[in-house]
């Protein structure tokens, strides 16, 4: 017989973004957890005395026992060997398959513990609360969960999204500045690759970082649901998905080549949107204003629109590794006009050698 038996694989996956203020302990855990279902918890041990009404609320809406694993992950902890360490934390705690995953913390955490969450025993049910503007605005976001290697960032991984995505902008009122710079890099990204009125509110005025005002608040909420909207009709990144990734091509390698955590994801990301913005004007004939004015964005969030001195060809190696890169060559995302970006291999390495030089 050679008649095929086809699965078709019916994984629907779904998650819930909810977005407050002050609302992280008043959100209805009990119903995000199912009854009875244990609960650890990951935690940057920064935030333990911040989230205490959190583990009560918690603690107060189930039987069942909840582990707090307190774990301090950096960009350069986002390694196979913390996984490693946390499946033995799991393993010590005899985590079962019914058990939530709840991971609190910024961008760096909330990825590591989801694909810790995606991979032990095949896959768990996972909360994120992210706690950074980045994590808030993009990483907690869209399932895409990963891990660094030394060929570069984000390639082990897989897609698990969070059953719920509890965003409180309250948890920002202690985030240090350097960690808001992190963030802004999606921030500007979503402006240019949305238009609308995202593009408009942070063309009017670049607001000071810090302070949590309405106009941040708005810009906060509109970036979170721009990434909302453009997974949900392409979670697994086959088109549309992509131009999430505008700046991240150059931007990941960069990270990758100064040393993970020596570049922040924002400065990064700021340095590779002006990359992409300079092969969008070479290869789409953008306008340069374009890029001018994100670096009076840059400037005025105090990110930076130079890079320390990097050595391009080796650049251009890593970004090989890109994951939107295929066999035939690298894939770029860049924009025909504000709002209007397109996935193109129609690049040559002279125009993106000569982009990359611009950045120096
Ligand atoms: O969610 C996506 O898709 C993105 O590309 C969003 C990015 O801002 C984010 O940094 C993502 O983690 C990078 O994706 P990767 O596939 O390049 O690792």
């Amino acid at each position: 017989m050679n008649k095929a038996i086809v699965i078709e694989s019916q994984s629907y996956q779904k998650s819930e973004v909810m977005i407050g203020h002050e609302t992280l302990s008043v959100w209805p855990w009990s119903s995000w957890l199912p009854e009875n279902a244990p609960v650890v918890m990951v935690v940057d041990p920064k935030l333990e005395t911040q989230i205490e009404p959190l583990v009560s609320a918690i603690e107060k809406s189930r039987q069942a026992h909840m582990t707090v694993v307190p774990r301090t992950i950096a960009e350069h902890d986002k390694t196979l060997e913390t996984v490693a360490a946390l499946y033995r934390d799991f393993g010590k705690h005899r985590v079962t398959r019914d058990t939530v995953v709840v991971a609190v913390g910024g961008g760096v955490l909330t990825d590591l513990v989801g694909y810790v969450a995606a991979t032990y025993l095949r896959g768990l049910r996972w909360i994120a609360v992210p706690t950074t503007l980045l994590a808030q605005v993009d990483a907690a976001i869209g399932g895409k969960v990963a891990v660094n290697t030394e060929f570069g960032k984000n390639l082990v991984g897989a897609f698990h999204l969070p059953a719920i995505v509890a965003i409180d902008t309250a948890m920002l009122s202690t985030l240090p500045l350097k960690e808001w710079r992190a963030g802004l890099g999606e921030v500007i990204k979503s402006a240019l690759i949305a238009g609308g009125h995202l593009y408009e509110w942070v063309q009017q005025k670049q607001e000071p970082l810090g302070d949590l005002t309405p106009w941040w608040a708005s810009v906060i909420a509109e970036t979170a649901a721009l990434k909302a909207r453009i997974v949900q009709v392409d979670l697994y990144e086959q088109n549309q998905r992509m131009f999430l990734n505008f700046g991240h091509t150059a931007g990941h390698a960069l990270e990758n080549y100064f040393g993970y955590g020596t570049l922040s994801h924002g400065e990064a990301v700021g340095l590779g949107t002006l990359v992409a913005l300079s092969l969008s004007e070479r290869v789409l004939g953008l306008r340069k204003a374009v890029r001018e004015q994100v670096m009076g964005w840059l400037r005025q969030w105090g990110l930076p629109t130079k890079s320390q001195p990097f050595d391009p060809a080796k650049i251009y190696e890593i970004m090989a590794q890109d994951k939107k890169a295929r066999a035939y060559g690298l894939q770029w995302v860049l924009l025909k006009d504000i709002g209007d970006p397109l996935v193109t291999r129609q690049v040559d390495s002279q125009q993106v050698m000569e982009a990359l030089e611009e950045i120096q």
